[in-house]
């Protein structure tokens, strides 16, 4: 057989060799497992993404995510971000490497939800007129723009940013579903429509397929997150836009939720700092952020209880339809 060993090495010696013949073997079938999930990008440009090493994401260089991903390294929020490896250049062109939050788990559902009411940038407020964000908000809502915006057949940025805001949960309930790729494969990104409480709590018992504890530590870790985000520096001196939740869970039973997307994440001048809850007008640079992640805990909260509650219906139901 390839890699015995020849007959004439003594018997205690064979038996050790066995034993680091079966460890190699084992290490290289985890190696090989490990190596062997995909990449996967829920929401987002795809351009900005490269192939890293194992466990290992390289996401175009922006300065400002960068600074924000160094700074998150010496925040209470660490344990809530993915871990900044570094920067790279190759062919040119130079990424940040972060940790790939993938890693740990065995073909996961994946969900990402974008927090805040407000996914732009003040001054991303420049009059530039684009056609295919007009292209974009008529292929969802028709009748969206304005005569005039029909006679130009372009749009601005913010008027796109704020049509999204208002036609999704963004608007309403601070944070929204942008994709979910469910462990069997399938990819849902049709959210741009998707609204109210009613509308997201389905979705959510649906991503989970109803598991309570699967719900349960989402809602626990959405606390400890927002007990978190409520005393760190870091957040509260940074206008955090468009980043955001990345939920994770798989048939081990595990389920994490992590911040990413640190790309319009600014720190505000010294002195000043963000609420996160207020309402957002021109110049006062408050996100909603965590007004949305209370109102996410409230509808995961939601979706625990129900679950919780369907599955005592069905436990003191399940001796009477036996009989
Ligand atoms: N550290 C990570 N580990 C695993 N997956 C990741 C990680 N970072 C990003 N992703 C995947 O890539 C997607 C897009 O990430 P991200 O939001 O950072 O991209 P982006 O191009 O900056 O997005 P946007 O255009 O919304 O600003 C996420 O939804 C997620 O599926
Ligand atoms: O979700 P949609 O409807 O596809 O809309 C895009 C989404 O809001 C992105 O967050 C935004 O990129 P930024 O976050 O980088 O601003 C992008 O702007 P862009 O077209 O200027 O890239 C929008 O087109």
């Amino acid at each position: 057989m390839h890699g015995s060993l020849p007959s004439k090495v003594p018997a205690g010696k064979q038996k050790t060799w066995k034993k680091i013949q079966t460890m190699v073997r084992r290490t290289l079938f985890i190696v090989a497992l490990k190596k062997s999930y995909p990449w996967i990008q829920l929401s987002g440009h795809s351009e900005n993404f490269a192939p890293g090493e194992q466990g290992v994401v390289l996401k175009r260089l922006c300065e400002s995510e960068q600074c924000c991903l160094q700074s998150l390294m010496a925040d209470v929020l660490r344990p809530f971000v993915p871990a900044y490896l570094g920067v790279l250049e190759r062919d040119g062109e130079r990424y940040v490497q972060m940790e790939d939050l993938l890693t740990n788990f065995r073909s996961p559902s994946i969900m990402d939800c974008k927090m805040g009411l407000r996914t732009y940038l003040e001054e991303e407020e420049k009059p530039v007129l684009r056609a295919d964000l007009f292209n974009k908000m008529i292929a969802v809502e028709p009748n969206a723009p304005t005569p005039q915006e029909c006679a130009r057949g372009a749009i601005t940025k913010p008027r796109y940013m704020q049509w999204r805001e208002a036609t999704s949960s963004s608007a309403s309930l601070g944070f929204r579903i942008e994709g979910i790729k469910k462990s069997d494969g399938t990819l849902l990104q049709d959210f741009k429509k998707t609204k109210t409480c009613k509308q997201i709590l389905k979705i959510f018992k649906d991503f989970t397929e109803e598991k309570r504890c699967i719900l349960e530590q989402y809602r626990q870790r959405l606390i400890e997150l927002r007990s978190t985000l409520e005393v760190s520096p870091f957040f509260i001196s940074h206008e955090v836009i468009g980043s955001s939740l990345l939920f994770l869970h798989d048939h081990k039973g595990q389920a994490k939720v992590w911040m990413i997307d640190f790309g319009k994440t600014l720190p505000l001048p010294p002195g000043q700092i963000l609420n996160h809850r207020l309402p957002w007008h021109e110049g006062n640079r408050e996100d909603g952020y965590l007004w949305g992640l209370d109102n996410l805990i409230d509808i995961m909260t939601e979706a625990a209880t129900q679950t919780t509650l369907e599955e005592n219906v069905n436990s003191t139901q399940a001796p009477s339809s036996r009989r």
